[in-house]
């Protein structure tokens, strides 16, 4: 069986990479990185440990690379042939794959018209539905209704912390124990593809705003208010009382959001928050808090793990998220130099000052209670400095 997945980075080694070879597929990344391709092919194998006491190791296998921008006809030809295309290459990225994808799916119509399933596992509601959209734009009128017939988008969630890898072998990625797949079976095309570790549920939609607004939304705090702080790892973040405070208040608001909307056990609720704080204290990681952080216009953004529960608690409770408000106010203070996004959220702050930035990263109105309560805590977590 061919797999065909793009991003070879930490989750598409580490996660995604190491499933399909244990259910028996040949992987082969596409990637841009021409560095880790060349490798691949190179080693045709790569270790994946498990970060714990006992460092459990895993030879991942059958695996071969292909760099997208040097032969996109090859990712074209394994398109035309594979048995499910993954992603793990980030929200922003999904637009830029979607022509080459568009392309591959096109060819296998003409020669090889059998289902597909094709799965983003991005940190996103939605992913898989926005890369099918994106991917449409590249086909034409004609052939769009044959494909939707015989193509599936299925969303998932995907959580498994990978942090960057600092190995001396480029390949090996170190990953923690914990790992969860959650895919959306209703939208699979052809048979439900057999991967052991992927869950198969009807609606997704709980799934992945449980994992998107705890881990995700909770990971902010260590990340956003630890930097803040001066930590450089989430680790170090994590073993201070404060962060541990405004951690918990977090994943108490965006918990209370979640329960309201989903009617959520409040106990089983609180179990997979304490079971989420122990991985984020994993001594076996060390995760840089600029990873968790990175792009910190995405994390601002309307759907996404601070805005989105912020919204939802206030809407359903009628009170302050003042926990959310506060990682909501450090991630908009945010600066690292070294991150796209953050370097442009600095511009706006001083172009337009904090509100003006805040309301057009967030798509919030002017005069929204939110915006009002972030505001304020733009002046409280000044005290954390001190
Ligand atoms: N690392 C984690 O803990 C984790 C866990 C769950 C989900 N995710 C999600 O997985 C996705 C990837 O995250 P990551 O941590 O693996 O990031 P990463 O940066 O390690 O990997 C992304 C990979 O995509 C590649 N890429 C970039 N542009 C590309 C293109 N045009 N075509 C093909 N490949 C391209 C990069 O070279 C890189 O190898 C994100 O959406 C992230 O939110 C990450
Ligand atoms: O990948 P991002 O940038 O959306 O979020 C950063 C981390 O919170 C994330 O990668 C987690 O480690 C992961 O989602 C755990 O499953």
């Amino acid at each position: 069986m061919q797999a065909v997945h793009f991003g070879a980075g930490n989750i598409g080694r580490g996660f995604i990479g190491a499933l399909l070879y244990q259910a028996g597929y040949h992987t082969t990344f596409v990637d841009v990185n021409d560095k880790v391709i060349e490798e691949l092919n190179n080693k045709q194998q790569y270790n994946v440990i498990l970060a714990a006491e006992n460092k459990e190791q895993l030879t991942v296998k059958n695996v071969s690379g292909i760099n997208s921008m040097q032969n996109p006809d090859s990712v074209v030809a394994a398109i035309e042939k594979a048995d499910i295309v993954t992603t793990a290459v980030g929200p922003n990225i999904l637009p830029i794959i979607a022509e080459l994808i568009a392309k591959g799916l096109r060819a296998r119509l003409a020669s090889n018209p059998t289902e597909l399933n094709i799965i983003a596992c991005e940190n996103m509601v939605g992913g898989s539905t926005l890369l099918k959209e994106k991917v449409m734009d590249h086909v034409p009128a004609e052939e769009q209704e044959k494909m939707a017939t015989l193509f599936g988008f299925p969303d998932a969630a995907v959580d498994r912390i990978v942090p960057n890898q600092v190995n001396e072998d480029l390949l090996e990625v170190s990953v923690e124990p914990y790992y969860e797949w959650v895919v959306d079976r209703s939208a699979i095309k052809g048979e439900v593809p057999n991967i052991d570790g992927i869950t198969f549920v009807e609606d997704l939609t709980p799934y992945i705003e449980r994992k998107l607004f705890t881990v995700n939304t909770g990971h902010t705090v260590p990340a956003y208010i630890g930097h803040y702080m001066g930590y450089k790892t989430i680790n170090e973040a994590m073993h201070d009382e404060k962060v541990l405070e405004i951690l918990s208040g977090t994943l108490n608001e965006s918990g209370e959001a979640l329960i309201q909307t989903y009617g959520f056990d409040r106990d089983e609720h609180q179990t997979y928050i304490k079971k989420i704080i122990g991985r984020f204290q994993n001594p076996y990681i060390s995760d840089e808090v600029t990873r968790v952080g990175r792009g910190p216009i995405r994390k601002l953004g309307a759907k996404d793990r601070l805005i989105r529960p912020a919204s939802v608690y206030l809407e359903t409770t009628g009170k302050e998220p003042v926990f959310l408000a506060k990682t909501i106010a450090a991630a908009l203070s945010y600066q690292f130099d070294e991150d796209a996004e953050a370097v442009e959220l600095q511009e706006k702050v001083a172009q337009q000052g904090y509100e003006q930035a805040l309301q057009s990263v967030a798509g919030l109105e002017a005069g929204s209670p939110l915006v009002e309560s972030v505001m304020k805590q733009l002046e409280e977590i000044k005290q954390l400095k001190a």
